[in-house]
């Protein structure tokens, strides 16, 4: 379990992170979108006593990061890939990891057998391509079995297998009652991965909800109704403050409303139904809708 509680962190008058409370739940694996330079990184470095908050805690576990005796073994993470020392082995990298946390040998071998560096675990991590890096990043995050994993962008690099392996390995690992925050831009595979979602912006919230809740709440989903009675259905659910969209003579698109409270609008008109169903936004579109006002490294969307 991670909770944050007012975590702040301003450097100079830039608030980099502001005000952030949240709790992060175990057998869940809960996604943190948020544009570039939302404050994504910042919060895991908190987390992980890698930056200091300006104010307000963040616990794993209840405690502090900095008075975990053997932080591996609790909190496993991967924030840059590339933050390995060039001359070492993947092995030794690994090694000089366990050594610090107590932890085994073979812990090392079953790891580096775990992300499929067995094979390349002589090599240099500095020769490693940034998709074994990202491996070898992951491998380390696991070395000491913990029940807290972060992971900032760990698909960056991958290939579609790479990305596949991770999306499969976070599922896991929540299934094991683990709690894992994951950082991605990757909207498509996020929605495949997460069950939660946190959405920050400008260092803000923006939402704390669960995925199906964060695409109900997109003005693009949508309920499609057929009928052979669709104008008077369309007069019966604007009646009832829903917003309709003819489409074709036949059809409607309804929005501001879930498919139960049409289907009983429906019925209650003695409207027969052909078809009732739901049109879900995607994830992409849905974040975009709650990202618009915060997004501050944008490029003006070219018109055609
Ligand atoms: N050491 C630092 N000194 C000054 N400003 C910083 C520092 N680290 C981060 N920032 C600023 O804090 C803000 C948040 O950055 P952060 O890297 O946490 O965002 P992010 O959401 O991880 O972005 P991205 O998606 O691009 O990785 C940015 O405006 C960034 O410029």
């Amino acid at each position: 379990m991670i909770s944050l509680k007012g975590l702040t962190k301003r450097y100079g008058d830039r608030v980099a992170v502001d005000d952030l409370t949240l709790e992060l739940k175990p057998g869940t694996v809960t996604g943190f979108l948020g544009p570039n330079g939302a404050g994504k990184s910042t919060t895991m470095r908190m987390i992980l006593g890698l930056d200091r908050p300006t104010s307000g805690t963040a616990l794993v576990g209840g405690v502090p990061y900095h008075e975990i005796r053997y932080p591996l073994r609790t909190v496993g993470a991967l924030l840059d890939a590339r933050a390995v020392h060039p001359g070492r082995s993947c092995r030794a990298h690994l090694l000089a990891l366990a050594r610090g946390n107590g932890i085994t040998r073979s812990r090392v071998e079953e790891v580096l057998e775990t992300v499929g560096l067995a094979g390349v675990a002589g090599r240099r991590a500095g020769v490693l391509s940034l998709g074994m890096s990202q491996r070898l990043g992951i491998a380390a995050a696991l070395l000491g079995d913990p029940d807290v994993l972060m992971f900032d962008e760990p698909v960056n690099g991958l290939d579609p297998d790479g990305v596949r392996w991770v999306r499969d390995l976070m599922r896991s690992l929540a299934e094991q009652g683990r709690t894992v925050f994951v950082s991605s831009h990757l909207m498509s595979e996020m929605q495949l991965t997460a069950d939660h979602l946190v959405v920050i912006g400008k260092g803000r919230l923006i939402m704390d909800a669960p995925l199906a809740a964060v695409i109900a709440q997109s003005s693009l989903t949508a309920v499609v109704v057929r009928s052979p009675h669709a104008g008077d259905l369309s007069v019966r659910l604007r009646a009832a403050g829903i917003g309709v969209e003819r489409v074709g003579e036949n059809a409607i698109v309804a929005t501001g409303a879930g498919i139960e409270r049409i289907g009983d609008l429906a019925y209650e008109a003695g409207v027969r139904l052909h078809e009732l169903s739901t049109r879900e936004a995607s994830l992409e579109q849905a974040y975009q809708e709650l990202t618009a006002s915060s997004v501050e490294y944008g490029v003006q969307r070219a018109s055609v």
